[in-house]
């Protein structure tokens, strides 16, 4: 299998992402991170750019042991001696110089022809070599220059002394044909071409960064360059951990590895999106939080039967414990009696299937069902009240300058729809004066509790209340996504309970007489 070396440039063009900004703490704790996963190259910085950089480079250049540490250079001596000071005090340091090649930047940006430009690298390269055994250079927009020129570049570092030439893709216009055929161009049409490493640095400006870089390995690249989630300058870098994946899944394929530790993935992937503030969208190949999810019922069923069936990698290669089964409107009955059995649960066929109705009823009100929501859901079920009273509908009117009226109408013993309205000093208040008003039962309320049991905006809010009638006590408990409801819920099951109390009670004091 052949290795591809990983160069990770999160700490440089990952930092380039706008709005981000490491400090020193932060770059060497992302830097021992990326150490542990076991990446080749680390783009620590860009010296030159203020002295702050320069000490972070300086910092991580001595804090890791076992990785290439690179700080970048403009082709010009001031910002390859802020590189030499920068990486003093590192264990294998390497200098990263780069000029742009392309018409449009040699034209518009540099202001130079042809010659300028080889020339202004030539002298750039032959100084830093005075310095720095380790010499990657980069040719800025490779993608948009012309074949001959670039192997004439190439042609020229290689015989300047460089370990590693570098074929951006700079603004991530090329296609995976396009851009693996510069390499397979420059392998055929350079002389000395194998003293040299090749390289692919790929943007993702129109979503292609991870199959350009694929086909650069593809036709001969020796290290790929990106960062962790992918994130850099505009749309971002080559995510290393989908090229990583691809290799890893698809080995017969491409024939080759990285040597990554697979299992740090995800670590880093959480400590980069939590130091950077750039937060990984949940459907983000390899490390989003649904890459290992499934809510859809006819996968889980395949999930739950055998999983390569809708998963292609396992979550542990990237060091998570498992796939997850989210419930949800999307869900089945295999997903749900697994997710019971789970909790603990094991339920009668035609318990099952009340019990999935409600859930159903409720995933549609939600955007996902947690084990909260289940047990809350299933313990209510189990309880066997015969439901004297059901609540159909409720109506509230509230406002802070007026008193709180609530209209409701409830299913009653005979199935006959009562409504009745009241007045309330708040709207609970008013719900309960109208249902006592349309069950014609009086009772004390004595406690009243709300909490959450499931988190976000659309958490469902659980009631409880102890209502008492006499020496007659009940406990309810209702549940919605909206609390006046679950408050009228809870209201109605409680009084339903004390009903069935009441009954055996009477009874009982019946017999005692
Ligand atoms: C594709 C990439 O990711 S390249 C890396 C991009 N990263 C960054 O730019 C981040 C760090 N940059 C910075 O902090 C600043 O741009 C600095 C400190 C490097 C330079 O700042 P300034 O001196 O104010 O110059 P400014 O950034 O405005 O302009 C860039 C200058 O460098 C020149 N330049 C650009 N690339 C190169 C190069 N590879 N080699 C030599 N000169 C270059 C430009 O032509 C321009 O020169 P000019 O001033 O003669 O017109
Ligand atoms: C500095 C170079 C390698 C770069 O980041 C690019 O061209 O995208
Ligand atoms: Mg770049």
């Amino acid at each position: 299998m052949r290795k591809i070396y990983v160069f990770d440039t999160t700490l440089r063009d990952g930092e380039q992402s706008p709005g981000v900004n490491l400090n020193t703490r932060e770059k060497v704790e992302i830097a021992y991170q990326l150490e542990k996963l076991g990446i080749d190259r680390m783009e620590a910085g860009f010296p030159a750019a203020s002295p702050g950089d320069l000490a972070s480079v300086n910092a991580v250049a001595r804090a890791v042991k076992n990785v290439t540490v690179i700080g970048l250079s403009r082709s010009r001596e001031t910002d390859i001696d802020a590189v030499k000071e920068a990486l003093q005090g590192a264990q294998d340091p390497c200098i990263h110089i780069f000029l742009a090649t392309s018409p449009i930047h040699r034209q518009h940006k540099l202001r130079m022809d042809k010659a300028q430009v080889l020339e202004t690298a030539q002298s750039a390269i032959r100084y830093a070599k005075k310095y720095f055994p380790k010499l990657e250079f980069s040719l800025e927009d490779a993608g948009r220059t012309e074949y001959d020129f670039m192997a004439e570049m190439v042609g020229m570092a290689i015989r300047e002394g460089a370990n590693v030439v570098n074929i951006p893709d700079t603004v991530g216009y090329l296609n995976p044909s396009e851009y693996g055929a510069i390499f397979k161009y420059l392998k055929e049409n350079v002389p000395d071409i194998e003293r040299v490493q090749l390289s692919a640095h790929c943007h993702n400006d129109l979503g292609m960064a991870t199959a350009n870089t694929l086909a650069a390995i593809q036709n001969g690249a020796d290290q790929i360059e990106g960062t962790i989630n992918g994130i850099g300058e505009r749309a971002g870098n080559t995510a290393i951990e989908e090229v990583a994946l691809a290799l890893e899944t698809r080995a017969e394929f491409f024939g080759a590895k990285t040597s990554l530790t697979l299992s740090e993935i995800s670590r880093t992937s959480r400590l980069v999106s939590k130091l950077t503030g750039m937060v990984v969208p949940g459907n983000k190949a390899i490390v989003g939080a649904n890459a290992f999810a499934h809510e859809s019922g006819i996968h889980q069923d395949g999930m739950l039967k055998e999983k390569t069936t809708y998963e292609i990698m396992t979550p542990e290669t990237i060091g998570l414990k498992e796939s997850k089964l989210v419930l949800g409107k999307h869900s089945g009955r295999h997903a749900f009696r697994d997710k019971l059995s789970d909790l603990g649960y094991d339920l009668s066929e035609e318990e099952l299937n009340t019990a999935f109705s409600r859930f159903k009823d409720l995933a549609d009100k939600k955007k996902e069902v947690s084990d909260g929501d289940i047990l809350a859901l299933i313990e209510e079920k189990l309880i066997d009240t015969p439901e004297v009273f059901r609540l159909q509908t409720i109506y509230v009117t509230y406002g802070n300058k007026a008193v709180p009226t609530a209209k409701v109408i409830i299913d009653g013993p005979e199935a006959e729809a009562i409504v009745a309205e009241a007045e309330g000093n708040g709207s609970v208040d008013a719900i309960y004066n109208a249902i006592d008003k349309a069950t014609g039962e009086e009772v004390t309320l004595g406690d009243y509790s709300i909490k959450s049991v499931s988190r976000g905006k659309d958490a469902q809010g659980e009631v409880h209340v102890v209502l008492s009638q006499g020496e007659v006590a009940a406990q309810g408990r209702g549940l919605s996504t909206d609390i006046l409801e679950a408050s009228a819920r809870a209201y109605i099951d409680a009084l339903n309970k004390l009903l069935e109390k009441r009954k055996t009670y009477t009874k009982r004091d019946h017999a005692s007489l």
